[in-house]
């Protein structure tokens, strides 16, 4: 069950980016050409002209082997496995109701069955779950693509990973991806910042662990805020997450270094029509995921590509971005609360030194956690607590040894000891061993020739691919003791002092929390002060920093430079004071939200008449908090079409955003729970808003009215038919039921015992049902025909408690083509 229904924004953009991993690319097609091939692009159009993908890179190989990133006599295994395919990894998705049955079927099905299959005298596992990964949820493949598609048994294999990706079952994700969320430690009420989200498979897991010990009937007190500064893949994550039919999540699309504090301007209301004045004051997170954009060259074997691509300036480039990410996540970390940086590169520079550096910034307030009890079976390496810097064609150990001509391009930050020019050459002359100076890593125990760090960078982990046969990934978790002090950067220090002194002198508020040298002053008036002339976080502009893209960072770009603020783009104009709303779009009038241009308004829905009416067809209980809870995304309110269901913790961060003038820019928020029949039919209902398939599992145990209970028969036949006259019904019962409900959505649950249907009129939480359209004549289900597949084949399991044949990979094909035709023609509309 669940939310596989798109909305029509995401949709062009989701055909266009993402396959169904699973499936089966067509001979020649354009797909396997680029297996083998990789267009090169030229001035952001791809060139006609094909380049043969290659494996080496000198530049490469020499920069890791002089950074020591393995031992010398590990080089040639670690280089030949960068080289070889990953195997495939994924994961169960533990909120699916079925994800029991579909480990069950991994373990005592398919891992016996594909052994045999691909023994070949290789002793290793077919599949197997990944050790380190709680409860055998997350699982190793040694099949390549091709190999699925050999014999039947592994196309049974193909069909199963196939059909439950779509549903969204399952996830493949890289296993070494999996990691960074496991560390976070995120409990059920914990407000979980993710930084850097899209495409969202981090997000996923972070929502899992939200919901874990909460039944679908019920919603967790924490929340997950995820952010990307790129819209489309915002709407990637938006699609991820949908599978997850959750109401506790927020997609913003903010600068991650820019996200806002949305701190309560005023405890008056008036702006944000009534609304109730939240129980926070402040936006602030127990978690926060920072996997920033990197170079990505830990990804090097599912993406090839980055061989040719690959130069050490793309870390370089990066470093400084990284560092204002972390530092804005920290500021945003309630104290107390954990922080696990990122990234997919084995890049020092984008890893030890960032640490480093936000350790050295933070003196003290910040502790770098050693974790090295935690995931025992996960095998990784410490941190380097030295490392060295390239520029074209030489190699830096301190930063007194980069040419003057050369200093605009580095900042000491990149070294292992931090230190400036002046510091390093005052360090020369007398070494100073007082504790202050080693735990804020200022003193190190370098000769002239090399620094070291005297930071506990060892806690730092680094995964590489031969360990475990994975990609490689770099975490550091972190943990904030205290409020971070005001740090000053010494290049900015006079500006801002007297920004510094300018904020507090508005806003009467000291600067607490916040290290004044890596957030922007603006963007600190913008929490304290109201409205007035607001500094809006730059919108990409044509695509930003990524796994894959990194090339555009080059080696000549300056990384102390904060990346530049557009103060001007994707705000609404009616701010500005400098142009009005009409100069916005001459034909279309973009939608606005708040300050936001290009982004539908987010609104408590509150018609009563229509809520009422709502609450009395399908006759649901007061119990069910209705109130503050619901949101559309369309200012005219009588021309809503869905209406969406917010949890408690998104009502609160919802509310506080309107005290605080708006500043989250809010792509996503919600659970679509009601959506309005506009075919000719749903008009005649009493009540024109249908259930939809995400909302039925929480408001389920609520609904009194519009039930009807299906024998084990009927319910198989609605599934498979999807279309039924009252008279083919082969239970009289439910005929007669069927016929008295009242035109419009109805909810058929499955009669398991195929008993008397209960008459306490409450459907359990666990109940399998399914929304139905209650037409004239006859029954008809209103959800996906994959869904009908799937619900029908795990039922047939578990009826029969053996395993039924699975769907051939042609009848997977056959209900994915389905799923498309369905999603492309009509979204919500009875399949009458
Ligand atoms: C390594 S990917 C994140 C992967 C993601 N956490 C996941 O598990 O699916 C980095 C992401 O950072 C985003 N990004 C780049 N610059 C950013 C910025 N300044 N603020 C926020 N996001 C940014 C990119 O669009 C990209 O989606």
């Amino acid at each position: 069950m669940g939310g596989r229904n798109r909305s029509r924004t995401q949709r062009k953009h989701f055909k266009q980016n993402r396959d169904n991993v699973w499936k089966r690319p067509k001979p020649d097609s354009e797909q396997n050409q680029q297996d083998n091939y990789t267009a090169t692009e030229e001035n952001g159009n791809p060139k006609q002209s094909w380049e043969p993908l290659v494996f080496q890179n000198p530049a490469f190989e020499e920069y890791y082997k002089e950074q020591g990133i393995v031992a010398p006599e590990e080089w040639d295994t670690f280089i030949n496995c960068l080289r070889s395919a990953l195997p495939a990894a994924f994961r169960i998705n533990s909120s699916t109701p079925f994800y029991k049955d579909i480990r069950m079927q991994l373990e005592s099905d398919f891992m016996k069955s594909l052994q045999a299959e691909g023994s070949d005298g290789n002793e290793r596992e077919a599949i197997r779950p990944l050790p380190w990964y709680p409860n055998n949820l997350a699982w190793h493949s040694e099949f390549s693509r091709k190999q699925l598609r050999k014999n039947q048994t592994l196309e049974r294999f193909h069909g199963f990973l196939k059909l439950q990706n779509e549903i969204g079952n399952i996830t493949r994700q890289e296993a070494v991806s999996m990691v960074p969320p496991l560390f976070l430690d995120v409990r059920p009420d914990h407000f979980v910042l993710d930084m850097c989200a899209a495409p969202g498979s981090k997000t996923f897991q972070l929502l899992e662990m939200i919901h874990q010990l909460t039944e679908s009937s019920s919603l967790p007190a924490g929340m997950v805020v995820a952010n990307d500064v790129d819209i489309q893949r915002c709407n990637l994550l938006i699609h991820q997450t949908k599978r997850m039919c959750t109401a506790n999540l927020i997609v913003t699309t903010h600068e991650a270094q820019h996200f806002p504090g949305c701190q309560s301007r005023s405890i008056n209301a008036s702006d944000a029509g009534n609304v109730k004045k939240p129980d926070i004051s402040q936006l602030l997170f127990d978690r926060v995921l920072c996997d920033v954009p990197c170079s990505g060259d830990g990804t090097l074997r599912k993406a090839p590509d980055i061989w040719r691509k690959w130069n050490p300036g793309m870390g370089n480039g990066l470093h400084g971005l990284q560092i204002q990410i972390a530092m804005r996540g920290l500021a945003l970390l309630k104290v107390g609360g954990r922080m696990v940086y990122s990234t997919c590169s084995m890049n020092p520079i984008e890893n030890e030194a960032v640490v480093a550096e936000i350790l050295r910034r933070c003196k003290g307030a910040v502790e770098l956690v050693d974790v090295s009890t935690e995931l025992p079976m996960l095998v990784r390496r410490p941190g380097l607590k030295k490392w060295k810097v390239r520029d074209k064609g030489s190699w830096f150990s301190s930063y007194k040894d980069v040419p003057e001509n050369r200093r605009a391009a580095f900042v000491p930050c990149m070294f292992p000891s931090g230190r400036t020019f002046q510091e390093t050459s005052e360090q020369d002359h007398s070494v100073d061993t007082s504790p202050e100076n080693y735990e804020n890593g200022i003193q190190s125990e370098d000769d002239h020739d090399e620094e070291v760090s005297t930071l506990p960078l060892d806690r730092c982990m680094r995964i590489v691919p031969h360990d475990q046969n994975t990609g490689a990934f770099f975490i550091a978790v972190l943990h904030k003791h205290s409020a971070l002090p005001a740090v000053e950067s010494k290049s900015t220090k006079r500006t801002q002092q007297s920004s510094s002194m300018q904020v507090q002198k508005e806003t009467g508020v000291a600067i607490e929390d916040k290290t004044i040298a890596d957030i922007d002053v603006d963007a600190v008036i913008d929490d304290q002060v109201s409205g007035a002339d607001i500094s809006v976080p730059a919108a990409p502009s044509g695509g930003s920093l990524q796994d894959g893209d990194a090339a555009e960072a080059s080696l000549d770009s300056d990384p102390s430079v904060a990346s530049g603020k557009n103060a001007a783009e994707g705000m609404n104009p009616s701010n500005t004071n400098k142009s009005t709303p009409e100069t916005v779009g001459e034909k279309r009038k973009l939608p606005t939200q708040g300050r936001w241009v290009g982004l539908d308004p987010v609104l408590f829905y509150k018609e009563e008449t229509v809520i009422s009416r709502i609450k009395e067809f399908y006759g649901i209980k007061d119990s069910f908090p209705f109130l503050g809870h619901l949101v559309t995304r369309n200012s005219d309110t009588s021309h809503v079409k869905r209406i969406y269901y917010v949890s408690n913790a998104v009502k609160e961060v919802l509310g506080l955003n309107f005290l605080a003038g708006q500043q989250l820019k809010i792509a996503s928020v919600g659970l679509k729970m009601f959506e309005r029949q506009t075919s000719k039919e749903g008009t005649s209902s009493p009540c024109s808003f249908r259930i939809s398939s995400e909302g039925l599992p929480l408001i389920l145990p609520y609904i009194t009215k519009q039930i009807l209970y299906a024998s084990p028969v009927d319910f198989n036949h609605l599934l498979q038919y999807k279309s039924i006259k009252f008279a083919d019904f082969t239970d009289a019962e439910f005929r007669n039921k069927a016929s008295e409900l009242s035109l419009g959505c109805c909810i058929v649950v499955l009669n398991k015992e195929n008993q008397a249907p209960p008459d306490h009129h409450q459907v359990d939480s666990d109940a399998v049902a399914i929304g139905c359209w209650r037409g004239k004549n006859s029954v008809s289900v209103m959800v996906t025909a994959i869904d009908c597949q799937e619900m029908l084949e795990r039922l047939s399991i578990n009826s029969a408690k053996e395993s039924s044949p699975l769907l051939s990979v042609e009848a997977v094909d056959e209900a994915l083509e389905t799923l498309t035709n369905y999603t492309e023609t009509e979204e919500a509309t009875p399949m009458v």
